[in-house]
């Protein structure tokens, strides 16, 4: 049964595409044969895509799926498909699992449970450090030479503190064209740190994150990387300072990109003053001038993508004090929706722009092929989406394991109708297909492509 859906054709009719025009798309053996209006269905299943969006399958550079070691709050499987339910067929995973992502071994056993499941491209994150412990380098060369092809490496969840271990990582991957993903947070300064450092914090009797904490090893590591000529990305930049910093980086033609999350996109710090931990997420929900400056600094190229971090937790990580509680959120599923909210709403970003911070960007800086594109012979890996009307986003809307969502009870625009990956569909009608049909529509993609 799976293998024959993986060889049905697909008739998408009457897509709009990002820059407005219509368009039918005809996939087939995994690629999109054809584009352009009127095309024949003989043969395929149709689609009806009026009035939705065909924007390219999204692409997440900071996902952690939390396999192995931590199943009970997500698995590959189970966050693969929240993946797709948000619209993504490709996923960085994090290397903070347990063990650590710091050995061969480890990537290619994400690598393959990722393939098994079909829902996404997963490609494995290595540690920079052995276990994540800042202290000596993990096996760079040997993850990046795996079958698992690492191009991304970061100790997420810890900041690589030490400048000359930092230093030395960013010399290493120069090597095979890697890149050292930084969680910039000194750890000094931030001993102890529940929320955004400033007045609020004060009155609400919670230690703070000072924005510097971010902004000084931004300023550090692009140095840096200018000091050896390589490759530095910035995870979850989440103040007006770090922004000025990596736009001076930039203009002085570093070799830096930068990310941002949903959550820092939407939400302030205001919404810790009910101490519900749902909103503890490191680095801090800010004020709303770092906000404003976060979007105009993906307006304006500063900040080169969106990445969810989402960062699923088991229900008594969150439902306990503040200063207890885990830092934070999901957010692959409504990832989409929040950038609709926060930037398209407002008029700083069109669906072009949109396509290439949620898609073609992040795939380019962590050397993905085959996504970023809907064209004739392009790897069919798109969604559908309705940007009309909204909804009250609930847990149902909630597909992985993580139900920490800021979102709960929140009206946000517009919903993922479809995806496809690899040519079959893993969203169909807004709802995920069942995991049994979707590996067996990957094996027989597996075949085709690799065997
Ligand atoms: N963002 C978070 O608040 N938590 C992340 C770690 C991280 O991204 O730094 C996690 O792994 O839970
Ligand atoms: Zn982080
Ligand atoms: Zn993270």
């Amino acid at each position: 049964m799976g293998t024959d859906n993986a060889r049905a054709r697909h008739l998408v009719r009457g897509a709009t595409l990002a820059d407005g025009t219509t368009t039918d798309l005809l996939v087939e053996n995994g690629r999109i044969a054809d584009t352009g209006t009127g095309l024949s269905s003989a043969g395929a299943t149709v689609v009806d895509a009026d009035g939705l969006l065909a924007l390219p399958g999204l692409v997440d550079l900071h996902t952690h799926l939390r396999e192995p070691g931590f199943e009970q709050s997500e698995t590959v499987l189970t966050g693969t498909r929240a993946a797709a339910a948000g619209g993504f067929t490709a996923v960085f995973a994090m290397a903070n699992t347990s063990p650590v992502a710091d050995t061969a071994g480890v990537v290619e056993q994400v690598l393959s449970l990722g393939d098994r499941a079909g829902y996404a491209t997963v490609r494995p994150i290595g540690a920079v450090t052995v276990g994540l412990e800042g202290e000596r380098l993990a096996e760079l060369g040997a993850m990046a030479d795996s079958r698992a092809r690492v191009r991304v490496f970061s100790d997420d969840g810890k900041c690589v503190s030490d400048p000359l271990l930092m230093r030395r990582a960013l010399e290493y991957v120069k090597a095979f064209d890697g890149v050292i993903a930084q969680h910039a947070q000194e750890p000094r300064l931030t001993a102890g740190a529940q929320m955004n450092e400033g007045a609020l914090s004060g009155e609400l009797g919670l230690t703070g994150w000072p924005a510097v904490a971010e902004e000084s090893i931004i300023a550090r590591d692009v140095l840096l990387a200018e000091h050896v000529g390589s490759r530095l990305h910035v995870c979850h930049v989440s103040t007006a300072g770090s922004v000025d910093v990596v736009r001076w980086a930039k203009a002085r033609g570093i070799d830096v990109t930068a990310e941002v999350t949903p959550h820092h996109l939407l939400l302030t710090e205001e919404l810790a003053a009910g101490y519900d931990a749902r909103y503890k997420v490191n680095p801090p929900l800010r004020r709303r001038e770092d906000v404003e400056a976060l979007r105009a600094g993906l307006a304006d190229g500063t900040i080169d993508i969106v990445a969810t971090d989402h960062a699923p937790h088991p229900v008594e990580a969150k439902d306990c004090e503040w200063d207890a509680a885990a830092f934070g959120m999901v957010g692959l599923e409504s990832a989409l929706s929040v950038v609709h909210a926060a930037v398209v709403r407002s008029g700083q970003l069109d669906w072009n722009d949109v396509a290439r911070v949620l898609s073609s960007a992040p795939a380019a800086i962590g050397r993905l092929t085959g996504h970023g594109t809907i064209a004739a012979g392009a790897p069919a890996e798109f969604l559908l989406y309705d940007p009309q009307g909204s909804r009250t986003f609930s847990t149902r809307d909630l597909v992985g394991k993580g139900v920490n969502s800021p979102y709960l009870s929140m009206d946000l625009p517009g919903h993922v109708v479809a995806t496809f990956h690899h040519g079959y569909p893993t969203v169909l009608d807004g709802a995920v297909l069942p995991p049994d049909e979707v590996a067996a529509q990957a094996a027989f993609w597996m075949e085709s492509n690799n065997g």
